[in-house]
């Protein structure tokens, strides 16, 4: 068992001070005539990794696409940093310091690493373009190790840690992660976890939804359990890990 997972945490501290930099209130989104989120409220700070749990089917990967707008927000409101996004286009909200990571690889396999980075930062100037190519090799230095290698030769875990760096070239607010370990190996999962809170590290709120809600709990800062739409629960990582309901539906584990 490693350490006590809440001696590692990025997150930001308790009782945060400043406002949150995402905010939903009352989210409604769906798909022709099924609604699938019925009023989800969420607050997100900087710094701060939140996870969100549920059932298959749930919402969660419609949640994190309805605050990207690859779906519409068909009632309520999604603010970053104050400003009200839910009409944006998914560009705009890009603009706004808004990334996606979806479920999957989604790099250029052929192209290198650092390539893929440039294409990661295709719409910044020139100047935060080395910027970003420094901070993500700071950040997980084994993409710098790999610099020229091309991205499909990299292991399932690199390319994810590549996904998550080509995400940060843009320097964002607020990352949104869908299943970042789906199909690696338990010692690659942990890379990613880790990733994860050296990502949130650079002031950023990350949203993260995750199949090993176990592994990701100890990560997170909070966690949230979304169920018929709307959030029926939030907590503490460690808390909702400790909650026997958590335990019993979601965990998989005895309460
Ligand atoms: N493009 C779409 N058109 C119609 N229905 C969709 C579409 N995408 C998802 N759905 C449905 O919306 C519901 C929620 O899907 P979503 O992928 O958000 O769930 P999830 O909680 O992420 O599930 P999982 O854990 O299985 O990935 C599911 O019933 C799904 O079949």
């Amino acid at each position: 068992m490693a350490a006590d997972p809440s001696s590692t945490r990025t997150g930001a501290t308790a009782g945060h001070h400043q406002q949150p930099v995402l905010t939903l209130r009352d989210v409604h989104a769906g798909y022709q005539d099924v609604e699938i989120l019925r009023g989800i409220d969420l607050d997100l700070h900087r710094g701060e990794t939140v996870c969100v749990i549920g059932a298959n089917g749930a919402g969660k990967s419609t949640l994190l696409k309805t605050v990207f707008g690859m779906v519409a927000t068909r009632r309520g409101s999604i603010r970053v940093d104050g400003v009200e996004v839910s009409r944006d286009s998914t560009r705009a909200r890009l603009g706004r310091g808004v990334v996606l990571v979806p479920q999957g690889r989604c790099n250029f396999p052929r192209m290198s690493v650092e390539e893929n980075l440039r294409m990661g930062g295709y719409t910044l100037p020139r100047g935060a373009v080395a910027a970003g190519i420094e901070r993500a090799y700071r950040t997980f230095p084994v993409l710098g190790e790999r610099r020229g290698q091309a991205a499909g030769n990299l292991s399932g875990g690199e390319q994810q840690l590549l996904e998550m760096a080509m995400a940060l070239m843009l320097d964002p607010k607020v990352v949104l992660i869908d299943e970042p370990s789906l199909g690696l190996s338990p010692a690659m999962q942990q890379r990613v976890f880790a990733a994860l809170r050296a990502l949130a590290a650079h002031q950023v709120g990350v949203l993260l939804v995750e199949q090993n809600a176990v592994q990701a709990l100890k990560v997170a800062d909070r966690g949230l359990v979304v169920e018929w739409g709307r959030v029926a629960k939030s907590g503490t990582g460690s808390a909702m890990l400790d909650d026997p309901d958590v335990r019993r539906a979601y965990l998989g584990l005895p309460a």
